[in-house]
């Protein structure tokens, strides 16, 4: 085996993987999930885009002073005014700020979208790159769409990138073009005929839409990468980018024939993972790599045998390789405050003790209605509890009536900012009522574009579990909410999409 190589793993989960349609987050969420990623020990967390909002001006900001140990990068176009601004929020971190910018160099996106000619852009680039040192020595240059550009003027652009100062270039598949063999000439292409490319990280980038996204990223390693783009559960523009987990993980099980390391905590991911989907109300398909919820799974008999001898027939990598614990205390109605909280802090939640009080009240109340109590059901307490509490719009009680007699109706009583309303509204169904209701007491004209409900675990008993897409003004926000009255999940479903599209709003309105 060839000798052992770091890789870098940059995290962009809080800025690619917010252009994820309805991924939008908050700054306390973006904290949060921040938080996740240090506890995972990635190298660079790409915080945001400083100049695309005040909000994520501040989440970059707030991360830069808060975040110990990764470096925190923020991405700028070329132009000097997005360069300062994302300067202005990644100061903060002092040396460990990266300031991240690009321009695009496939020919496409030079004539059609940037209306530049090529000499322009290469301009344009080396006096970013320029522009940018002035501030940091940590200084990353990314040619968008790399993969349709013409090797030649590649290899061009990032020469001329290093020479002014570019301590990373990133090479990304923006539009998830590329195959394995390919993209490993690409790199090779470069290391072969850029004479100072070693003067550089070489970063790579690559977009999920053929499906091939970590496969990319693992053939450009081979050729002399040394940091790989990637975000938990894949989520990214379009079909996602190359996913951390599947990755990382790939890198450790495979290390027999891929002689590179990182510095991953690898037994943080499950809990990343659950606490994305929970943040963004993004699930994760079940069939989805390693954090999927039949990654461990084995329904087959003959499996069944095999991993009940030595689960290592059936399985590469063990579950708790990725923190998903299997010994676990059973919670119910008869767990107390210990058990409680040790499960909550081994699924990684560092909750303050008043938040800790509201969310054991909602968890015997649910222990009283239901059998055994799931990580899955304390993941929607800490949401409704704890993550979802300082809302514009509240939900205080409700009541609907349906069935095939009487004409559905819904009541409702809601904190509508600051002031408390009640409506009965009637409706084609249960949910239709408690929908129009809602918008009855908040005013909003959002489209409903999708709504889904579901258990979150198995057993009439369970709760419900209901997300809601809703659209506005061109923008989308998915909503989630649990119960175990369905109707009541449906409309906390409904009521925590209307607050993300609120605060959607006013973060755009506030950077205009
Ligand atoms: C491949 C990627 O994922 S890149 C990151 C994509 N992420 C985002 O776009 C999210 C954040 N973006 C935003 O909030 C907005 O697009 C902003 C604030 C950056 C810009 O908004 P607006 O000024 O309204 O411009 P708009 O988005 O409509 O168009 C993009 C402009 O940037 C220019 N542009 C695009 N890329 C670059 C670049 N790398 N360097 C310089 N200019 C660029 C375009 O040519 C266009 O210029 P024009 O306004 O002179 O025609
Ligand atoms: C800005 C770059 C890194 C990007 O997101 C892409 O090309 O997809």
């Amino acid at each position: 085996m060839s000798e052992q190589r770091k890789i870098t793993i940059f995290d962009t989960t809080l800025r690619d993987g917010e252009q994820s349609p309805g991924a939008s987050m908050n700054i306390d969420e973006k904290l949060r999930i921040a938080h996740q990623l240090e506890k995972l020990n990635v190298d660079v967390i790409e915080a945001g885009f400083p100049i695309a909002s005040i909000g994520d001006f501040e989440a970059v900001k707030k991360i830069a002073q808060s975040i110990k140990g990764p470096q925190i990068a923020g991405l700028c176009r070329s132009g000097f005014k997005d360069i300062d601004r994302a300067w202005e929020a990644l100061q903060y971190a002092g040396e460990r700020g990266r300031i991240h910018t690009f321009i695009a160099t496939s020919d496409i996106h030079m004539e059609r979208k940037l209306q530049m000619e090529p000499a322009q852009v290469l301009e344009a680039a080396v006096k970013a790159v320029e522009h940018a040192r002035g501030y940091t020595g940590n200084v990353e240059f990314s040619c968008e769409d790399a993969v349709r550009t013409r090797l030649p003027f590649l290899a061009e652009v990032v020469e001329a990138v290093i020479a002014a100062g570019a301590t990373t270039v990133n090479i990304p598949d923006t539009v998830g073009y590329a195959i394995p063999f390919e993209f490993y000439e690409i790199i090779k292409y470069l290391k072969d005929h850029v004479k100072n490319i070693d003067d550089a990280v070489i970063s790579v980038h690559c977009h999920n839409d053929l499906g091939l996204a970590v496969a990319n990223s693992l053939a450009a390693l081979r050729a002399g990468a040394g940091q790989i783009e990637c975000t938990i559960n894949g989520i990214g523009e379009r079909a996602g980018n190359c996913s951390l987990e599947e990755v990382v993980m790939a890198l450790r099980t495979r290390h027999d024939i891929m002689p590179y390391t990182t510095d991953v905590n690898t037994e943080h991911i499950y809990n990343a993972s659950r606490l994305l989907s929970t943040v963004t109300g993004i699930s994760v398909q079940p069939n989805k790599a390693v954090v999927g919820a039949n990654a461990f799974a084995h329904e087959a008999g003959i499996h069944q045998h095999g991993v009940m001898m030595d689960s290592a027939t059936y399985e590469i990598m063990t579950p708790e390789s990725i923190g998903l614990n299997r010994n676990k205390l059973v919670l119910g109605k008869h767990s107390g405050r210990h058990a409680f909280i040790a499960r909550l802090e081994e699924l990684g939640y560092e909750l303050q003790k008043e938040d800790i009080e509201r969310a054991f009240v909602r968890f015997k109340a649910l222990a009283d209605a239901k059998k055994e109590i799931f990580d899955e059901d304390l993941d929607a307490i800490v949401a409704d509890e704890v993550i979802r509490v300082d809302e514009r719009f509240k939900l205080l009680q409700m009541n609907v009536s349906s069935g095939s007699f009487a004409a559905p109706t819904a009541t409702m009583e809601m904190d509508v900012e600051g002031e408390r309303k009640k409506v009965a509204v009637l409706g084609a169904g249960p949910v239709d009522a408690a929908f129009k209701a809602i918008r009855q007491l908040t005013g909003s004209n959002a489209e409903l574009r999708q709504y889904a409900v579901g258990a979150i675990t198995g057993g009439t008993d369970a709760q419900g579990e209901c997300t809601v897409r809703l659209s506005e003004g061109g923008r989308e926000v998915i909503g989630q909410g649990a119960d175990e009255d369905i109707i009541v999940a449906s409309a906390k479903a409904y009521i925590n999409a209307l607050n993300k599209m609120a605060s959607v709003i006013e973060r755009k309105r506030a950077s205009l």
